[in-house]
């Protein structure tokens, strides 16, 4: 066991994807524990670190260290307008993919989205209570979170098979090598509705210099990281062994949060993939 899985066993917080301290707590996410949980303004960022550390004693992804699963992403997707639109009508599904917290289904709820259609689904349910006492809803929120592991086709979330109309998947596919973001998508494509439209929606960390990189709390401790070109022929090969077509938009950018000495210590050509996958 190398050093870093040590750590990761151990839930150790010293490491450097452990923030002592949150930097700044994003408009959204404070705009969301105060309006959609109602959580007084002065009792947010003390609410915040609890709900961190007790995520963090679960399984220590950078997404919690580093405060990033209030960092809320979906409504900064060009593409949102519309998906919110097509989740207020009512006709339709969405899927929040690895939701943790749930916190980008809260967002769509607190949108208007109808929330009897949205779903969360995790590998560790135990995500879903700390969703619950995050955003103090457990007697409000409609929705269903199902615990599932994606790589299993029998998993409990065969009951969205061809029911799904909108996958949210951040920082999910990151997880996985190549050859598991291929098994992914193949398992979204069966999640999804055979109609034109019916799309996946994201964010993960991806590096200009597309491949494989090492990465200590993956699962096997490697993450493919794509630029937007490798992104879109994964889905081409995806396309042709499913007998299906999909078009990728994507953007590339820098990791905003950080400050100009992080970025320059940064690995070089790090940066955030955001994609939209339609099925045509
Ligand atoms: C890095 S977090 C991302 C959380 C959230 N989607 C976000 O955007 O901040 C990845 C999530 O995927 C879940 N996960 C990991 N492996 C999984 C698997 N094989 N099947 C389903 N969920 C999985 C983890 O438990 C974790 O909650």
């Amino acid at each position: 066991m190398s050093d870093a899985e040590a750590k990761i066993d151990l839930r150790d917080k010293n490491v450097p994807w452990y923030d002592p301290k949150l930097k700044k707590l994003g408009p959204s996410g404070r705009e969301l524990l105060e309006n959609y949980s109602k959580i007084p303004p002065a009792e947010v960022e003390d609410h915040v670190y609890k709900m961190r550390d007790e995520a963090w004693d679960v399984f220590p992804y950078p997404c919690i260290g580093e405060f990033r699963f209030l960092d809320l992403a979906i409504s900064l997707s060009p593409d949102y307008p519309a998906v919110l639109q097509r989740l207020k009508s009512g006709n339709e599904n969405f899927l929040d993919l690895g939701c943790c917290f749930g916190q980008e289904l809260r967002k769509v709820a607190h949108d208007g989205a109808v929330q009897e259609n949205l779903y969360g689904s995790d590998l560790r349910a135990e995500f879903f209570e700390m969703g619950y006492r995050l955003f103090l809803d457990r007697d409000t929120l409609k929705s269903k979170f199902i615990e599932a592991d994606i790589f299993d086709a029998d998993s409990a979330l065969a009951e969205l098979d061809g029911k799904t109309d909108i996958v949210y998947a951040g920082s999910f596919l990151h997880l996985f090598d190549y050859e598991g973001q291929i098994e992914v998508c193949k398992r979204l494509v069966k999640l999804l509705r055979e109609k034109k439209d019916s799309m996946i929606l994201g964010r993960q960390v991806g590096n200009i210099d597309a491949g494989e990189y090492v990465q200590a709390t993956n699962e096997g401790g490697i993450m493919y990281k794509h630029n937007g070109e490798s992104f879109r022929k994964m889905w081409d090969r995806v396309g042709e062994e499913t007998g299906t077509k999909w078009r990728v938009d994507y953007d590339f950018a820098q990791f905003e949060w950080l400050s100009k000495e992080e970025r320059d210590k940064a690995e070089p050509g790090i940066g955030m993939l955001r994609f939209s996958v339609f099925r045509e």
